[in-house]
């Protein structure tokens, strides 16, 4: 039985005390939910004080990027050495970081091997595009960016890796994808990952993202598939997000 998992990721959003605040108005809302993994994803600057807030608390902590070394010559960078003593998530390959920031399914891979590396559990984000929606080619490029990313991972660190399936088209759009359509795509690629790490598949949680909203992430949590979500504008609101994490 895999436990659901809901993730805020407040992108870049939040100052250091914005980000205090946030955290301890959800630490009241969700302090009866225990049959959820709940995490959030705060920007870098944030992890420090956010961690110090929500010490002893039901709710995790995750980066949303960083280097695959452990440190050197990468002005800007943060490494998985340094996270590790902060929070147990970091997102990898979001959409964002993969159109803006020139993030490759190379530089994925590396930095999910650095994660589990420093034992820090990885959320893969793939999608698809809605051009590439558009020509049929959603499974063609989850599969490509599922494979690329788990490549070299024993079947032990893929059953705890975790994947978010965001197609780009419905992130931050308001355009949400079908719980129908994301149950499809999320159980295609857990047969991808069947297929090359065995039951490791069933293991794994793959959550969906795109604007998952307090009044539809019933609809998703009810799809057998469909392990959780990862959340962006809704996770930056106490009530909202809170109201996420005890979807009925
Ligand atoms: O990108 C997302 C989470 O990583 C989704 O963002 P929205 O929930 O704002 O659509």
């Amino acid at each position: 039985m895999r436990k659901p998992f809901i993730a805020g990721n407040w992108k870049m959003n939040k100052t250091v005390s914005e980000g205090a605040e946030l955290a301890k108005a959800l630490i009241s809302l969700v302090e009866d939910v225990n049959d959820v993994e709940i995490v959030v994803c705060p920007p870098a600057v944030d992890l420090y004080l956010v961690k110090m807030v929500l010490e002893g608390t039901n709710i995790g902590l995750g980066a949303q990027n960083m280097h695959w070394e452990d440190s050197g010559a990468f002005t800007g960078e943060i490494s998985p050495v340094m996270l590790k003593e902060l929070c147990q998530y970091v997102i990898i390959g979001h959409s964002e970081r993969r159109q803006y920031f020139a993030e490759t399914d190379e530089t994925v891979n590396k930095k999910v091997k650095a994660a589990f590396a420093h034992e820090l559990i990885p959320i893969i984000c793939v999608g698809e595009s809605l051009e590439e929606r558009e020509s049929g080619q959603t499974e063609k490029v989850c599969e490509r960016q599922v494979l690329a990313a788990l490549d070299g991972l024993t079947e032990e660190q893929v059953a705890r890796a975790i994947i978010a399936y965001e197609p780009i088209w419905a992130i931050g759009t308001g355009r949400s994808a079908t719980s129908s359509d994301a149950n499809e795509t999320i159980g295609f690629i857990r047969n991808v990952v069947r297929n090359k790490f065995g039951d490791s598949a069933d293991k794994m949680r793959i959550l969906y993202g795109g604007s998952v909203k307090p009044n539809n992430i019933s609809e998703y949590m009810k799809e057998p598939e469909i392990d959780g979500a990862l959340v962006g504008g809704a996770s930056l609101d106490a009530e909202s997000f809170a109201a996420i994490v005890k979807f009925e």
